[in-house]
């Protein structure tokens, strides 16, 4: 890694900070989250593959997305409405020569889920690489201040929706193929603050490890990541400043991470390079939790 890209990561912690409105959007954001490294030059890893992307706009998406057209993959990206976000990740992807479809609507919706897939198909021909990444999350003091209502949309959002873009995908997908899915450290640790999508999280590391079980003889494979304390859009729309303060300074490491720092991980597990890993999580948090 380079001195300007060691700098670019480094940091003191964040500046806590607050949006009105979830999904939250990058450009209120300061400093806005780094989203790719001048290190990452692509070398063809993903070249002609079609990856979509669900959450691609932002944050650990975007630099997904950003990465994997850097590889020479087509782009597809589904999101809930931050337009803006969506259009910029666009423009920097279609810059890497390859082409970006945007499909913007509520993945807690089945249909939407499975229309996705067909227009990703329609439209590129084919689909190699599912990155099940968008979620949802609101902090309560209490599990019993969770209600129905915010219990049912946390996991119709990053659970239900995952598992519909997964049975929409697989039947176009063949061997060397690959699913991959964002969970998260609070699936492994906890988070009493965050109960509700905690376990949604928890529920993404069972589905993972069943499906790659399922898949493994088609030659399917399918893998997961577990970040940390990322900044990304999620935080400063979820989390209330008091708990942003200490924002990934206590990790081993002593910074938050960026989403920078998933685009090498998740390009490994969409490419040949992990062609012996299958039902796995990778953890990027500072060294906060390790797991094998
Ligand atoms: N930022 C962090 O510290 C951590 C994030 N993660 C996970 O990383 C993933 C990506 O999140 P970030 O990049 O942090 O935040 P982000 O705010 O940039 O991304 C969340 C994405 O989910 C999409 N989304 C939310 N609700 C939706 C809906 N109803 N329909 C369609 N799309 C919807 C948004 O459009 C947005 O692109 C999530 O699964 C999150 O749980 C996991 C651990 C830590
Ligand atoms: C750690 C984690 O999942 C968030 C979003 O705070």
């Amino acid at each position: 890694m380079s001195e300007l890209d060691k700098q670019t990561l480094m940091s003191d912690g964040v500046e806590p900070q607050t949006q009105e409105k979830q999904p939250g959007v990058e450009s209120e954001m300061t400093p806005e989250p780094v989203y790719e490294l001048e290190s990452h030059v692509g070398s063809g890893k993903l070249k002609d593959k079609v990856a979509l992307i669900t959450g691609g706009d932002s944050g650990i998406g975007r630099a997904v997305a950003i990465g994997y057209a850097k590889e020479g993959a087509h782009v597809a990206i589904a999101y809930l409405d931050e337009h803006e976000d969506a259009e910029k990740t666009k423009e920097r992807i279609e810059q890497e020569g390859v082409t970006c479809t945007l499909h913007a609507g509520d993945i807690a919706d089945e249909s939407f889920c499975f229309n996705v897939v067909e227009e990703v198909v329609e439209k590129h021909g084919k689909l190699n690489i599912l990155v099940n990444n968008a979620a949802r999350q609101e902090v309560r003091e209490s599990v019993v201040d969770i209600s129905a209502e915010q219990l049912k949309r946390t996991f119709d959002v990053n659970f239900f929706a995952m598992v519909h873009f997964t049975k929409a995908a697989i039947p176009h997908m063949q061997s060397g193929d690959t699913l991959i899915y964002t969970s998260s450290i609070n699936a492994y640790v906890g988070n009493p603050s965050l109960i509700d999508y905690t376990s949604t999280k928890g529920a993404i590391v069972a589905f993972v490890r069943s499906v790659a079980l399922e898949l493994a003889s088609k030659g399917i494979r399918v893998n997961g990541v577990a970040p940390g304390p990322i900044w990304t859009p999620l935080i400063p729309a979820t989390l209330p400043e008091d708990m942003q303060e200490s924002f990934g300074v206590s990790s081993p490491l002593g910074r938050p991470g960026q989403p920078a720092d998933h685009v090498e991980p998740y390009v490994l597990l969409a490419s040949e390079g992990s062609a012996y890993m299958t039902g796995q999580f990778i953890h990027i948090n500072g060294g906060m939790y390790t797991s094998s």
